[in-house]
C-alpha cells in the first residue's frame, strides 16, 4: 500500500516532561506523606481537648490520603490519583475553614492550596478551583456564612485573608503560566533538535544514522518473532551527469523527487532513509525477498516512467536497486553487504534494473 502522505516534515515529537521536573504522582505522594504527621498532630490535640469529631475527621483524611497513595502504587492510574487527591484536600480545606479549627487559626493552611493545585493540575482547573475557593471564602465571611457557621474570624482578618489569598492565587497563576510556557518551548526545541538529528534536511527522510538504528531495531524484532524483513538499496543512475549537465540545484531537486517517489512506493511501516548522496535504503518489515523485489521493481518502473521537469528541462531519471532479505542469524551488516553487491550487479549489468542479493525461493513472507 503506497504511503499517501506527502509531507515528510511532521511536527517534531513532543515529550510530556522535562528532566528534573518532579512528576505529579510523586509530588502528590510526598505531600500526602508530609501531611500525615501534621494531621496526626492536630488529631491528637483535638483528642486532648475531647473534640472527637475533629479527631475523627482528621484521621479519616489521613487514612484517605494514605489509601489514595496505595491505590496509585497498585493501579498506576494517574488521573484517578490526582483527582482523588484534589477532592480530599479541597474537602479538608473547606472543613478547616468552616469548622474554624484551632480557634480559627488553621484557616491559614488555605495558602497551601494554590501552588499545589496549579502544579498538579491543568492551568484551567487551577484557575477554576481557585476562583471557586475564593468565592466560597467570601461567602463564608459574609453575613450568611456567619449565620450558617458562626466562625470567629475578625473583620480585619477576613479582609486580610481574602486580599492575601487572592494575591497568592494570581501570583501562582502567573508563575505557573510562565513555567508551563517555558517548559513547552523547551520540549518543542528538544523535539526539533531530536528530529533534526534523525532526519535528512533535504529530503525529510530519516538519515543514515537513524536508518542504521532502525535496521538494528528491526533485526532485534526479527530475532524475537522470526518474521523476516528485507532491505532495498537504491541509487539514482548516472547522477553525476545530472549535476554536470543541469547543475547541482537541479541535482538536489531530482534527489528530492526520487525520495518522494520512493516514500510513496513504500508502506507506512517501511523505513526509508537517505543513505548517501543519491543513494537510499528502504527497510521493509515482515517482508520476504520476493515481495521486496516486487516493491523495488514497482518503484523502479514508477521512477523510469515519470520524467521530471525542472525549469523547463525534462530529466529522465532511472534508478538501480539491490534487494536482500534477512537469513538466519546473519548480522544486519551482512544483509547490507548483500544488498550492496546486488546494487553493484544492477549497475554493472546496464542500470535501470533491480537485482536480488539472494535466491528468490527462500522467500518466507
Ligand atoms: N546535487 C547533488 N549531488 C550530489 C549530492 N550528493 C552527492 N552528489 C553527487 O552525486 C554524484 C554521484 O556520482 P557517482 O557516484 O559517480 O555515480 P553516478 O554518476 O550516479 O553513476 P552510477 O551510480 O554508476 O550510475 C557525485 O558527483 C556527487 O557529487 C547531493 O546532495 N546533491
Amino acid at each position: 500500500m503506497p504511503n499517501s502522505s506527502k509531507s515528510y516534515w511532521p511536527s517534531a515529537p513532543v515529550a510530556n516532561h522535562t528532566r528534573g521536573e518532579i512528576p505529579v504522582p510523586r509530588l502528590i505522594n510526598w505531600l500526602s506523606v508530609g501531611a500525615l504527621p501534621v494531621l496526626v498532630f492536630f488529631a491528637f490535640r483535638a483528642a486532648d481537648r475531647g473534640d472527637s469529631l475533629v479527631m475523627a475527621t482528621l484521621t479519616i483524611v489521613g487514612v484517605l490520603l494514605l489509601l489514595n497513595g496505595l491505590v496509585y502504587l497498585i493501579l498506576r492510574q494517574e488521573t484517578l490519583h490526582r483527582r482523588t487527591f484534589i477532592i480530599i484536600i479541597a474537602a479538608l480545606f473547606i472543613y478547616v475553614a468552616t469548622a474554624a479549627l484551632e480557634d480559627g487559626s488553621a484557616i491559614i493552611w488555605l495558602f497551601a492550596y494554590p501552588p499545589i493545585i496549579f502544579y498538579i493540575s491543568t492551568l484551567r482547573v487551577g484557575v477554576l478551583t481557585c476562583a471557586f475557593g475564593l468565592t466560597a471564602l467570601i461567602g463564608l465571611f459574609s453575613p450568611l456564612g456567619d449565620r450558617l457557621f458562626g466562625t470567629p474570624y475578625s473583620d480585619s482578618f477576613r479582609l486580610m485573608m481574602i486580599n492575601v489569598l487572592a494575591f497568592e492565587m494570581i501570583s501562582c497563576y502567573i508563575l505557573d503560566l510562565s513555567r508551563r510556557r517555558s517548559k513547552a518551548s523547551l520540549l518543542t526545541l528538544a523535539g526539533e533538535y531530536e528530529y533534526a538529528a534523525k532526519h535528512d534536511t533535504m529530503t525529510g527522510l530519516t538519515n543514515r544514522r537513524e536508518g542504521l538504528i532502525r535496521l538494528e531495531g528491526e533485526y532485534q524484532r526479527y530475532l524475537r518473532n522470526g518474521k523476516p524483513f528485507s532491505v532495498i538499496l537504491l541509487d539514482i543512475d548516472l547522477f553525476k551527469g545530472v549535476n554536470d549537465n543541469y547543475g547541482h540545484q537541479t541535482g538536489d531537486k531530482l534527489i528530492i523527487k526520487v525520495a518522494d517517489k520512493l516514500k510513496d512506493g513504500c508502506r507506512r511501516i517501511d523505513i526509508v532513509s537517505r543513505w548517501g548522496g543519491e543513494e537510499f535504503l528502504a527497510i521493509l518489515p515482515e517482508t520476504g525477498i520476493n515481495e521486496a523485489m516486487r516493491i523495488a521493481e514497482r518503484i523502479r518502473q514508477t521512477i523510469a516512467a515519470s520524467p521530471v521537469t525542472f525549469d523547463g528541462q525534462v530529466i529522465r531519471a532511472t534508478i538501480s536497486a539491490g534487494v536482500a532479505g534477512i537469513h538466519g542469524v546473519e548480522p544486519p551488516s551482512r544483509l547490507l553487504q548483500r544488498a550492496d553487491e546486488a546494487l553493484y550487479t544492477a549497475k554493472a549489468s546496464g542500470r535501470n534494473r533491480v537485482c536480488s542479493g539472494e535466491i528468490p525461493s527462500q522467500d518466507t513472507a
